[in-house]
C-alpha cells in the first residue's frame, strides 16, 4: 500500500494509554473510497465504540490504526493519523514496534493450531522480548487479565482449538496483551459468540479500560452504551463512509445532535 504522509513512530516516547488523533483520514482500495476525511480524536485509556451500518468504513478505520491497511494491494490510506502524537502512517515507521504498541482482535477468534502455551509464547518470541521467566510471567498475566488461567492451566499444552469460542477469544485477546500493548483495537469481538461468552469477553475488555487505550466496533449498540466511554458514528452516502458524529457515549445516546444518528439508535435506521 501506498501512504501519504511524513514522520516518525517512535516507540520510546509514545506514553502510556496513548490518545490517537486522525486529521482528515480517507482510505481507498483502487479507486474506491471506503471512507473519507474522518477527523477523530480518541481518548487515551478510554473506551471508544464505532458504531455504523454495514460497509461504512469502521474495519478500514481501525486498521489504519496498526497498519494492517498494509497488506492490501491497492489501499492508499491519505491524511494525518497519530499515536501518542507520533505519525503511523509515515513511510519507513517500524512497523513491528508499532504493531506490539497497537494490538488487534478480529471478529472471528483465531488462534494458531498450536498449543494454548505456544499461542502466546510465540509473539514474545517474535518480538524478542524477555528471557524464559520473564515470558512466563507475561503469559499467566495475560491469562489471569482475561479469566483463563483457572480454566487452563492443567492443560496449557493442549490445542488452542480445543477450546470453546469465547475461551478462543479470550486467548486471542491474551495473545495481545503478552505484548503489553498501549493500544488494543477490536473488530466485533463478540459478534460470533454466544451470549453467555460475549458478555464475559465483554466482562474482560471493561476491566482493560485505563490500563489500555481501547478502540471497539461493534454492531451491538447496547454493548457500546454499556462499555465505551466515547462514541464514534460512522454512515454511508453514495457508497463512502464519513463521520456522521462523535462524543460522549451518554450524550450519542440521550441527545444525538444529527438526525440521522437520532434514528439509527432508536433502531429506524441502519
Ligand atoms: N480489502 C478490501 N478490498 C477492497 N474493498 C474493501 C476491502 N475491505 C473493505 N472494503 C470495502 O470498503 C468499504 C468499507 O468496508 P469496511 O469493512 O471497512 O466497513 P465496515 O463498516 O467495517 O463494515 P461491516 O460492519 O460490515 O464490517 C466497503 O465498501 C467494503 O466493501
Amino acid at each position: 500500500m501506498v501512504h501519504e504522509e511524513g514522520g516518525g513512530f517512535m516507540s520510546a516516547s509514545v506514553a502510556d494509554c496513548p490518545a490517537i488523533r486522525a486529521d482528515k483520514v480517507s482510505v481507498r482500495y483502487g479507486k474506491a473510497l471506503a471512507f473519507e476525511d474522518v477527523s477523530l480524536e480518541v481518548s487515551g485509556g478510554a473506551i471508544t465504540a464505532l458504531v455504523g451500518p454495514s460497509g461504512c468504513g469502521k474495519t478500514s478505520f481501525l486498521s489504519c490504526i496498526n497498519r494492517l491497511t498494509d497488506l492490501y494491494e491497492g489501499c492508499v490510506v491519505s491524511g494525518q493519523l497519530t499515536v501518542g502524537g507520533e505519525s503511523v502512517l509515515a513511510r519507513g515507521i517500524d512497523l513491528l514496534a508499532l504493531r506490539r504498541q497497537v494490538g488487534m482482535i478480529s471478529q472471528r477468534p483465531n488462534p494458531f493450531p498450536l498449543s494454548i502455551w505456544r499461542n502466546l509464547e510465540l509473539p514474545l518470541r517474535e518480538h524478542g522480548v524477555g528471557d524464559r521467566t520473564e515470558r512466563q510471567q507475561r503469559i499467566e498475566q495475560a491469562l489471569r487479565d482475561v479469566g483463563l488461567w483457572d480454566e487452563v492451566k492443567d492443560r496449557l499444552n493442549r490445542s488452542a482449538h480445543a477450546l470453546s469460542g469465547g475461551q478462543q477469544q479470550r486467548l486471542c485477546i491474551a495473545r495481545a496483551l503478552v505484548l503489553r500493548p498501549r493500544v488494543l483495537l477490536l473488530d466485533e469481538p463478540c459478534s460470533a459468540l454466544d451470549p453467555i461468552s460475549s458478555g464475559v469477553v465483554e466482562d474482560h475488555v471493561v476491566q482493560l479500560r485505563r490500563r489500555c487505550t481501547i478502540v471497539i466496533v461493534t454492531h451491538n449498540l447496547a454493548q457500546a452504551r454499556r462499555i465505551a466511554d466515547e462514541t464514534a458514528v460512522f454512515w454511508t452516502r453514495e457508497g463512502r463512509g464519513y463521520l456522521l458524529e462523535s462524543g460522549p457515549t451518554a450524550r450519542i445516546f440521550e441527545a444525538p445532535q444529527n438526525p440521522v444518528t437520532a434514528a439509527y439508535i432508536q433502531g429506524l435506521r441502519g
